[in-house]
C-alpha cells in the first residue's frame, strides 16, 4: 500500500507544477462524473455519519441474543443483526463515523509530518535535504503491516495509535510528493524574482510554493483516506482493534463467521468498504485529470528543471575574501569576481574568471558579449542569486560602500527589490500564474517601504501608468496570462523601480519581446533612469542596445571582460580585435549603424565566427 502511494505521488508529481486559479479547476473537476458521483457519495457518507444517532436508535455495539442473525427488511432490523444480535444498520452508519475518523486521523498525521518536512527539504535543499530523504527512505523501506502488528501485539488493541503509526509510516508520500513539487518550483523564475524582490523564505514558501503543493496535497489526501479506512477496516477484521467502537471491519469479521448461515451479511460491509475506498480514489484521481487537463489548456506553460541539483545547498558557497578594493563612493564595485560549478567528473568549470567592474551612481553599463559569455552570472553574483552549487568568490564586491560578501542571506534579501531592482529576461516566466499582477506588484512595496495595502494600490497603479500601460486598473486586476508579453515586462520595470532602487540591473530585458515593442521598452528604462537617477546594469547581447542606452560598455568573452570603454570609443575605435570582430559582425548584420537601429544590431547567432 506504502509503495502505491508513493507511485501515486509520483504521478501527481507529473502535473504538479502549475498553480491553477480555484475557480477554474473545479470547474475541470466537475466535468469528470465519476469524480464528481465519487465526492457526493463522500459528502453523503458523512452525512450520515453525522447524523447516525438519528438514523438508528441501536446501540451498535449492544448485543441481544433474542436478535442474533435476525433477518434483514424488518421494521425491528431494516438490515438484519449478525451473529451475535448487534443491529446491522446501526454498525453500518456509526461504522462510517469509524472509518472517517480513521481517515482523518491518517491524513493529520501523514500530512503534519510530510507537509512541513517536504516544503524544509525541497526549498532548503542541502543537508536538511539529504537527512530527510535517509529517514523517508528507511520509513518507506519498514513493511508497513508488519510494524503495524507488532506495535498492536506490544502496546494493545488500539486502533487510533496504529492509525497513527500507519500516519508515520506513510508519511515519507506526502515528504516525497512536496518535496518534488517544491523542487520544480522553486527554479520556476517567478520564485527567483520574489527572491530578487527580498521576499523572506517563509514569505516565499507561503504565498508562492505552498499554493503550488495544496492540489497534489488534495489529491493525495484523497489517497491516503482510501488506505487509512482500509487499514481501520484491516485492524478491525483481524480481531486486533478497538472492540468498543462499530467498525465496518468487525462487521466483515462477524459476517465471515456466519458465511453459512447469514451469507448476506458480507454484502453491507463489503459494499461500504468498496463503495468508499473507490470514491476516495476517484476524487484523488479526478483531481489530479482536472490539473492535468488544467495545465494543458490554460495558463501559461512553466519550466520544471526538477532534482538536477541534487546536492544543491540554498545559498552559494561562502566567498572568500582577497584584498579588497576601495570602493570609494562608486555605486557597484566588482573586483576578481570568480564564479565556478563542480563537473560531474569531480573537476571545476570556471564561467566567471576574475572580472572586474565598476558602476557609477546614475550610469548605465552595458554588459555585453555572447551567449555563454558570463553575464548573467555576473549579474546574479551582484544580485546574490547564484544556484546553491555554483561557488563564488570575490576581492570585492560592494554595494554603496557595503560589503556584500559579507551579508547574511537575510541582509541580501532587504536589498533585493528594495534598493536593488531587476528586470529579468523572460517576463511571462517571473510572474506567478496564480496571483493577479496587483498583489505581485504591492506585495514587495508593503514589505520593504512598510506601506499599507491601499497606498501600495495607489502607488502600483501610478507605476502602471508610468511604464505606459493604457488601463492600469485592468492590468492591476488581471493574471499574468490575461495580458500579452510587452505588458507583462512593463510590469515587471515597473515592479524594478518600485522601491526606488539604487542600483537596476536589466538582464537583456527585451530579448523575449516582439521587435515592435523593443524600442518602446527600451525608451521606458532610459526615461526611468533619468527620472531616478539610477545606476544600471544592462546585460546584453546586442550593441545596438548598448549604443542606444550605455554610458559604459564592458565587453565579456569566455568569463572574462576584454575590454571596458565609454560608448563612443568603444564604437569608434574599438582597442581589441575580439571587440572589432564583435562589432563588425553586429554592423554587417544590419548594414546600419547600431545606434540608428538598436533592435536589429543583434550579434547572438553571428559572433560565433569570431570566436
Ligand atoms: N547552473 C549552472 N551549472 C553549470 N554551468 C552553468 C550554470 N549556469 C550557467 N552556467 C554556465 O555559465 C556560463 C555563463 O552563463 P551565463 O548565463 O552567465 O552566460 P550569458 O553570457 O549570460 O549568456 P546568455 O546571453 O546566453 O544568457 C555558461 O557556459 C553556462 O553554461
Amino acid at each position: 500500500m506504502t509503495d502505491n502511494l508513493v507511485t501515486g505521488t509520483r504521478k501527481s508529481l507529473e502535473v504538479v507544477s502549475s498553480a491553477p486559479q480555484g475557480d477554474k479547476l473545479i470547474k475541470k473537476f466537475l466535468r469528470e462524473p465519476a469524480a464528481v458521483i465519487s465526492l457526493v457519495f463522500l459528502a453523503l457518507l458523512v452525512v450520515v455519519a453525522v447524523l447516525a444517532p438519528l438514523i438508528s436508535s441501536y446501540d451498535p455495539t449492544a448485543t441481544r441474543l433474542a436478535d442474533v442473525l435476525a433477518p434483514p427488511f424488518t421494521a425491528e432490523h431494516p438490515l438484519g443483526a449478525d451473529g451475535v444480535g448487534r443491529d446491522v444498520l446501526a454498525n453500518l452508519v456509526y461504522g462510517a463515523q469509524t472509518s472517517l475518523s480513521s481517515a482523518a486521523i491518517v491524513i493529520a498525521v501523514s500530512l503534519l509530518i510530510g507537509v512541513p518536512t517536504g516544503l524544509l527539504a525541497g526549498y532548503r535543499q542541502g543537508w536538511i535535504d539529504g537527512v530527510s530523504m535517509w529517514i523517508s527512505g528507511a520509513l518507506l523501506s519498514l513493511p508497513a503491516i508488519v510494524v503495524l502488528l507488532v506495535v498492536l501485539a506490544r502496546v494493545g488493541r488500539s486502533t487510533s495509535l496504529a492509525l497513527v503509526v500507519f500516519g508515520i509510516l506513510i508519511a515519507p508520500s506526502v515528504f516525497l510528493l512536496i518535496r518534488g513539487s517544491v523542487r520544480a518550483v522553486r527554479e520556476e523564475l517567478y520564485v527567483d524574482a520574489a527572491r530578487v524582490s527580498g521576499l523572506s523564505d517563509i514569505r516565499i514558501m507561503v504565498r508562492h510554493i505552498l499554493p503550488v503543493v495544496i492540489t497534489p496535497t488534495i489529491i493525495q489526501a484523497a489517497l491516503l483516506a482510501g488506505a487509512g479506512i482500509g487499514i481501520e477496516a484491516g485492524i478491525a477484521f483481524l480481531g486486533l482493534g478497538s472492540s468498543d467502537k462499530a467498525s465496518w471491519g468487525l462487521m466483515l469479521n462477524d459476517a465471515s463467521q456466519n458465511i453459512f448461515n447469514a451469507p448476506g451479511l458480507l454484502i453491507w460491509p463489503s459494499a461500504a468498504l468498496v463503495l468508499t475506498v473507490m470514491a476516495c480514489t476517484l476524487v484523488g484521481n479526478g483531481f489530479r485529470d482536472a490539473l492535468a487537463n488544467y495545465g494543458s489548456s490554460a495558463g501559461p506553460a512553466r519550466k520544471v528543471k526538477a532534482a538536477e541539483h541534487a546536492s544543491s545547498t540554498p545559498e552559494p558557497a561562502r566567498p572568500m575574501k582577497k584584498a579588497p578594493v576601495d570602493p570609494g563612493d562608486a555605486l557597484l564595485v566588482i573586483d576578481d569576481l570568480r564564479v565556478s560549478y563542480p563537473r560531474p567528473n569531480g573537476e571545476k568549470s570556471d564561467v566567471v574568471k576574475g572580472i572586474s567592474l565598476r558602476v557609477e551612481r546614475g550610469q548605465i553599463v552595458g554588459l555585453v558579449g555572447e551567449s555563454g559569455s558570463g553575464k548573467s552570472q555576473t549579474a546574479f553574483s551582484v544580485l546574490g542569486l547564484l544556484p546553491g552549487q555554483a561557488h563564488m568568490t570575490a576581492g570585492t564586491l560592494s554595494f554603496a560602500g557595503v560589503d556584500l560578501l559579507g551579508m547574511t542571506p537575510k541582509e541580501r534579501n532587504g536589498l533585493r527589490g528594495a534598493r536593488i531592482g531587476y528586470i529579468p529576461q523572460e517576463p511571462m516566466s517571473n510572474l506567478d500564474p496564480a496571483f493577479r499582477i496587483g498583489s505581485q506588484l504591492t506585495e514587495p512595496m508593503r514589505h520593504h517601504l512598510g506601506i499599507s495595502a491601499k497606498t501600495a494600490k495607489e502607488e502600483a497603479l501610478k507605476l502602471l501608468a508610468r511604464v505606459g500601460i493604457p488601463d492600469p486598473e485592468r492590468v492591476f486586476k488581471s493574471y499574468p496570462h490575461q495580458v500579452s508579453g510587452g505588458m507583462a515586462q512593463r510590469v515587471l520595470i515597473a515592479g524594478a523601480v518600485s522601491c526606488n532602487p539604487e542600483l537596476l540591473i536589466a538582464d537583456e530585458p527585451t530579448t523575449a519581446l516582439d521587435v515592435t515593442v523593443q524600442a518602446d521598452v527600451l525608451d521606458l528604462i532610459r526615461s526611468l533612469q533619468a527620472e531616478r537617477g539610477m545606476g544600471v546594469v544592462l546585460v546584453t547581447h546586442n550593441f545596438g542596445v548598448v549604443a542606444d542606452l550605455c554610458d559604459q560598455v564592458a565587453v565579456m568573452r569566455n568569463g572574462e571582460i576584454v575590454e571596458v570603454a565609454e560608448v563612443t570609443e568603444l564604437f569608434t575605435n574599438p582597442r581589441e580585435e575580439y571587440t572589432r570582430l564583435l562589432l563588425d559582425s553586429a554592423l554587417d548584420s544590419t548594414s546600419k549603424t547600431p545606434a540608428d537601429h538598436p533592435v536589429e544590431a543583434d550579434m547572438t547567432t553571428e559572433t560565433e565566427g569570431a570566436r
